[in-house]
């Protein structure tokens, strides 16, 4: 008996494994008898082109991206340097990917120097308008224990080094006069000049700095202390610049030239295939500007969880005046702040503050190197008074371990005052802290630190960057920043507050 072959299986091997016999379609067909060769030779040509390009590509880009590399990190030659846009992107890459490695410390170059102004956060809470809001530039330097520089050419080398540099010298932009205070206020005692950096003793008595913890926990609304990428918008336009000035036009350009080549095979050569070349260009620029547009979309998303990273406490606003914690703050920091012949606005001095944020640190908990100020106040904070003029923050509680605030680019021996009072118990509370380079405040119930982000003309003062450092003890802060105009609510306290308890 014979047994039957599976003969579809056979036909199917048959068709599939061997090209000669592979059914041809009518398209391919109808071109192939168009062709001068055989489109066998001709696909093989078109390949060898392709390598031919791609080689000389991969070849002649390391020429535009290391040179851009090593430029990026001068200012100077950044702005004067010839190279294409794709090379600063390039050199962008490396700086940005790594975002608080040393090694990109200090970078100022392409991108870098975009970004590097344009972490500034906008509010950013779901639960309350008025929440803490992080709205400030959070740096890309980092930032040693023992120093740091914002030297616009400082490499993770320098960085090291630069514990010799005075802090009036690392300035970076022009900066003038801070804002007038009132200096005489009692209990003022100057950390530093030039960049001023105050502390004012006994600001606040015990009742008002428990009112205002006991009014944080008991309102319910501390949070995560939210930090959003502002600038996100102005960012993600220069970064679609770039591209489609760059590594867009560049892969258009290619895979047109590559498809032009093709049909000039098949259809000869002449005006046509320069139609053919734009036709294929635009054609390509169209398809992959979208996957620029996701990728950068990708980045600013990145960036914007990075940045969420580098402030871990939670907090709450206070703007209820009625109550005696609340109040104080506002009432002294108008006191502080109230300089009528330094202004002929007739509006009180708290319309031009933000209302009192609560900001408690656990142990652990911290606040990456910032800056309070916005390079794009004026744009970005325009809603909430532009540019912070001055920071005011109050320690609510003791804390012997951990939690200072440092000013990562002042140096404790450039401090105005080593001789501080002691408070009694160590020494040092308050006070420069002798032992490492950096101006370092240590919390102590009560007392206040004062410094000015901005100079008066609302010019961004970069030396002013300082960070929260790990809690370890627990930390609470209350805070109000001074704006250049009036913060007009939700942000700013409500007149109505205003009048009835100031
Ligand atoms: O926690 C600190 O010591 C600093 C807080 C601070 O800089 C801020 O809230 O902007
Ligand atoms: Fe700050």
């Amino acid at each position: 008996m014979n047994i039957p072959t599976n003969d579809n299986e056979e036909t199917t091997k048959r068709r599939y494994l061997s090209p000669i016999r592979r059914p041809r379609t009518t398209t391919s067909l109808r071109l192939a008898s168009r062709r001068r060769s055989s489109p066998i030779i001709s696909r093989r040509r078109c390949r060898r082109r392709y390598h031919v390009v791609m080689t000389t590509t991969m070849m002649i880009l390391p020429l535009f991206v290391v040179p851009s590399i090593r430029v990026a990190y001068d200012d100077e030659s950044v702005v004067a340097s010839p190279l294409p846009p794709p090379s600063y992107l390039a050199a962008d890459a490396f700086s940005t990917i790594l975002p608080y490695s040393s090694s990109t410390a200090g970078y100022r170059g392409g991108v870098g120097a975009i970004l590097d102004s344009a972490f500034v956060p906008r509010r950013g809470h779901r639960s309350s308008p008025r929440d803490d809001v992080y709205r400030r530039k959070i740096t890309t330097t980092t930032s040693s224990s023992s120093s740091s520089s914002s030297s616009s050419s400082s490499s993770s080398s320098t960085l090291a080094e630069s514990t010799t540099i005075a802090a009036s010298d690392e300035r970076s932009t022009v900066v003038g006069r801070r804002m007038i205070i009132n200096e005489s206020y009692p209990g003022m005692r100057q950390l530093h000049s030039d960049p001023d950096v105050y502390v004012i003793e006994n600001f606040l008595d015990d009742g008002a700095c428990d009112g205002m913890m006991n009014d944080a926990i008991g309102g319910g609304a501390l949070s995560r202390s939210p930090v959003a990428y502002a600038g996100w918008t102005s960012d993600f336009r220069d970064l679609l610049g770039l591209a489609a000035s760059g590594p867009v036009s560049w892969i258009s350009l290619l895979a047109a030239w590559y498809e032009a080549n093709g049909d000039s095979i098949d259809g000869g050569g002449g005006s046509s295939s320069v139609t053919s070349l734009v036709v294929h260009a635009l054609r390509n620029y169209a398809m992959t500007f979208p996957f620029a547009v996701v990728a950068i979309m990708g980045y600013i998303r990145f960036r914007t969880n990075v940045l969420a990273g580098l402030r871990t406490s939670t907090s709450t606003t206070l703007d209820d005046l009625s109550r005696y914690g609340a109040r104080e703050f506002v009432v002294r920091a108008s006191e502080l702040f109230d300089v009528p012949s330094s202004s002929t606005s007739t509006m009180i001095p708290a319309s031009y503050f933000e209302a009192p944020t609560i900001i408690r640190y656990e142990t652990g908990q911290s606040l990456a190197p910032h800056y309070d100020a916005n390079r794009s106040a004026n744009v970005e904070d325009a809603n909430r008074g532009g540019q912070t003029l001055s920071t005011l923050i109050v320690y609510l509680n003791d804390v012997s371990d951990g939690g200072t605030t440092r000013f990562t680019k002042l140096r404790a021996a450039a401090a105005a005052t080593t001789t501080g009072d002691d408070d009694g118990n160590d020494g040092i509370r308050n006070r420069a802290n002798e032992s490492g380079s950096c101006l370092e405040v240590i919390p102590k119930k009560g007392d206040a630190l004062l410094f000015f982000p901005a100079d008066a003309d609302g010019n961004f003062d970069d030396r002013t960057e300082h960070e929260g450092r790990p809690a370890v003890d627990e930390k609470w802060i209350a805070r109000i920043w001074r704006h250049a105009d009036r913060v007009p609510p939700p942000f700013g306290l409500s007149d109505a507050s205003m009048r009835d308890h100031l």
